[in-house]
């Protein structure tokens, strides 16, 4: 555990307290229904987004308990498919929008599913034509979105090119469902946006007993299904980029337990990014620590399209760097809770920041940001990005609805406050392990 002494008096960095990942929960609890016998998944994400998943695999008719506390779920796999009819809900959650289409194709019955107007508004399309390519019928309106019909039982197997350029989830959600069919499954992905999100999938299917290959951009699936196991779930890296960047952008140190080296979740390297910022990153067996430096550094251009639910975590402390930042690869970041890049764009320049802003990608020149109400248009990581920036720049911003980060992290305000408050460490003293 990171320790620092100061005059001989040892100070153990502050540990912030990051709830479950959701993309964690949310593959658990789908391979969880899908398989044969109970899963226990330990500390599981509980908020909004989470609990629309859960909701809606009991719309599927699958079990699941909570222990007081909901420290434990238990989940009772149906040992594959879903039977019967149902109206499944998916809340704002892209992830049960994209992986539970393909697990009812593989069922028996008619799926109607829905969402809240954000989620009817982003798109369903490379996910709807590859099912019905592979045979299944997808029932849906001109927009090609949400709501849509799935018949179950037409999913068997096959081949199929998958363009996975506007969202991984696609591609997730049908590997997901592919242990399931009477055939192995190949899929070949020419183009692919975060990456990491599909490594985790490929990780959390063999956990669950699938038999899976990749060779290059092809992935193969055997037919097998899966069976109950256990999973402790991590941290969300996503969530505790906001803890780094304001460890990064006030010159303190944060530490996050249970995030290690070994992590499946590919936004830890949200952290090492901070390093190009000048930070301090140290990442252990099982935590990682953020040391800030006395100011922040910019003057540097990254990619970061295979961690892009953290751009904007950057992108709100750049002002507070001492040259320009530029984020580049995000394009398919315009598509999710918000326009993102738009969304940043607008806020910041509505604090006084210049930034340019193109297809792809964002620049963010320093400034001193200056009050005003930040637009988060439902967006949880458009709050939590700028709640960032509002505590290290003492800007005094406004959040137009600071609720919304209940979608992963709800207590999020609270944390912050808790592990903000603690009086600024001094960065001259040294540090032990
Ligand atoms: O598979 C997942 O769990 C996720 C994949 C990513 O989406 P895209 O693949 O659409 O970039 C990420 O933004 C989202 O928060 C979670
Ligand atoms: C894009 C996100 O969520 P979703 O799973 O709804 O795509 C996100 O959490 O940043």
């Amino acid at each position: 555990m990171p320790l620092r002494t100061f005059d001989g008096i040892a100070v153990e960095t502050p540990h912030a307290r990051i709830p479950g990942s959701k993309s964690l929960t949310n593959r658990a609890l789908l391979l969880a229904a899908a398989a044969e016998g109970t899963t226990v998944l330990s500390a599981p994400l509980v908020s909004e987004d989470t609990i629309a998943f859960r909701g809606a695999l009991e719309q599927l008719g699958v079990r699941v308990s909570a222990e007081p506390g909901d420290g434990h779920w238990h989940v009772r796999g149906l040992g594959g498919g879903p039977l019967g009819d149902a109206r499944v809900h998916c809340g704002d959650a892209g992830t049960a929008a994209r992986f539970l289409p393909p697990f009812t194709a593989t069922g028996q019955g008619l799926f109607y599913f829905d969402g809240s107007l954000q989620l009817r508004a982003r798109p369903m399309r490379p996910l709807i034509d590859a099912l019905t390519r592979l045979g299944v019928t997808v029932h849906v309106g001109r927009g090609g979105r949400l709501p849509l019909v799935v018949e179950g039982g037409g999913l068997q197997g096959g081949r199929i090119v998958l363009d996975s350029d506007l969202s991984s989830q696609y591609l997730s959600g049908l590997l997901m469902a592919a242990p399931l069919l009477s055939r192995p499954l190949t899929i070949d992905v020419p183009h692919l946006v975060s990456r990491p999100y599909v490594d985790m999938t490929l990780a959390l299917m063999r956990h669950f007993g699938a038999h899976v290959e990749r060779s290059g951009n092809r992935i193969t699936t055997r037919p097998g299904g899966y069976v109950a196991r256990d999973l402790p779930v991590e941290p969300d890296a996503s969530s505790a980029s906001y803890f780094f960047a304001a460890a990064a952008a006030t010159g303190r140190s944060v530490t996050v337990r249970g995030l290690g080296r070994h992590s499946l979740q590919g936004d830890l390297g949200f952290a090492r990014v901070l390093r190009l910022a000048g930070a301090e990153v140290t990442v252990g067996d099982n935590e990682t620590t953020v040391r800030g430096p006395d100011s922040l550094r910019g003057g540097f251009t990254i990619d970061m399209g295979d961690i892009s639910d953290t751009f904007m975590t950057l992108a709100a402390v750049a002002p507070l760097a001492d040259a320009p930042i530029t984020i580049t690869g995000i394009a398919h970041t315009r598509l999710k809770e918000s326009d993102r890049i738009s969304a940043v764009a607008r806020n910041l320049r509505a604090c006084g920041i210049l930034v340019e802003e193109d297809a792809d990608r964002i620049t963010v020149h320093p400034g001193v940001p200056r009050p005003t109400t930040i637009a988060c248009y439902r967006d949880h990581r458009i709050a939590m990005s700028f709640a960032v920036l509002n505590l290290a720049s003492s800007a005094g911003f406004a959040l137009d609805d600071p609720a919304c980060v209940d979608k992963t992290f709800p207590g999020f305000h609270a944390e912050l406050r808790r592990l903000m408050s603690n009086p600024v460490v001094p960065t001259d003293s040294e540090e032990h392990r």
